[in-house]
């Protein structure tokens, strides 16, 4: 049985005065009981910050990048290391934005999530197809190589480190979600992928949906086989909205 995660990637959004309210949403709307995981992801310059907000509450850090080296001359990177002994569990790597605006390409890709993995941080990878990829029916050979490039760099066996985040780049920021079915059946067929080079892996990888997630739709996306959380931007910084697609994840 996997847990559903829901993941929220603020991006560059945020100041102190926003996010301390945000926070306090949270936290007060926050049920103790509640089954799913929950993560938040600051830009990196307010982990400490947040960490200090979060208290004894049951909600994880993360963070948004990482510097595929361990340390050293790398003016302006932050390391797995640096993130791990600022609270973080968890790292999101290859989002799309990062692979369009940064020029990551899926070798360094491959090579952050073994740096978050060394770091004992849980790489959030983030794989999916542009529109013009979709239209021309390639949505699963994209998907595919962005993830068997982690596996032939690291080996099948380091997914089990893994979260993976299926985002349609056309549904991110854009209001347009991909239809309940449409994810499933992307989210299918990494699993189906996958079990091909390791059943138990398989079973056992937290697959989330990113794009236009919010309360009014999160419920059929979840209610998805194959779909085992969100990742979260544009709704991940209003709380009362946040909060509701935790509680439907239970
Ligand atoms: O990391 C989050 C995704 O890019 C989704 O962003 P969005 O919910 O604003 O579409």
């Amino acid at each position: 049985m996997r847990t559903k995660l829901i993941a929220g990637n603020w991006k560059m959004h945020g100041s102190k005065p926003f996010i301390e309210s945000l926070m306090k949403g949270m936290t007060e709307q926050l049920d103790a009981s509640l089954e799913s995981d929950v993560l938040v992801c600051p830009p990196t310059i307010y982990i400490p910050f947040v960490e200090s907000l979060i208290g004894d509450h049951k909600i994880a850090l993360g963070g948004q990048n990482l510097s595929e080296q361990a340390q050293g001359a790398y003016t302006g990177e932050v390391s797995g290391d640096m993130l791990k002994d600022n609270g973080c569990q968890y790292v999101i790597v290859g989002h799309s934005e990062r692979r369009s605006l940064y020029g990551e390409m899926d070798v360094l890709v491959a090579h952050k999530v073994g740096k978050a993995i060394e770091s004992e941080l849980t790489p959030i990878l983030c794989v999916g197809e542009t529109l013009e990829q979709r239209e021309k029916g390639t949505t699963m050979q994209v998907v595919q190589q962005q993830l068997d490039a982690v596996i032939d760099a690291l080996g099948i066996d380091a997914l089990q480190q893994v979260v993976v985040a299926y985002e349609p780049v056309w549904a991110i920021g854009t209001g347009v979600t991909a239809s309940p079915e449409q994810a499933q059946e992307v989210h299918s067929a990494i699993r189906a992928h996958l079990r091909d080079k390791n059943a138990q892996i398989a079973e056992e990888i937290k697959i989330l949906y990113g794009g236009s997630m919010k309360a009014a739709n999160a419920e059929e996306l979840l209610a998805q086989p194959d779909i085992d959380g969100g990742l979260i931007g544009g709704a991940s910084l209003k709380a009362d909205e946040f909060i509701a697609i935790c509680k439907i994840a239970g």
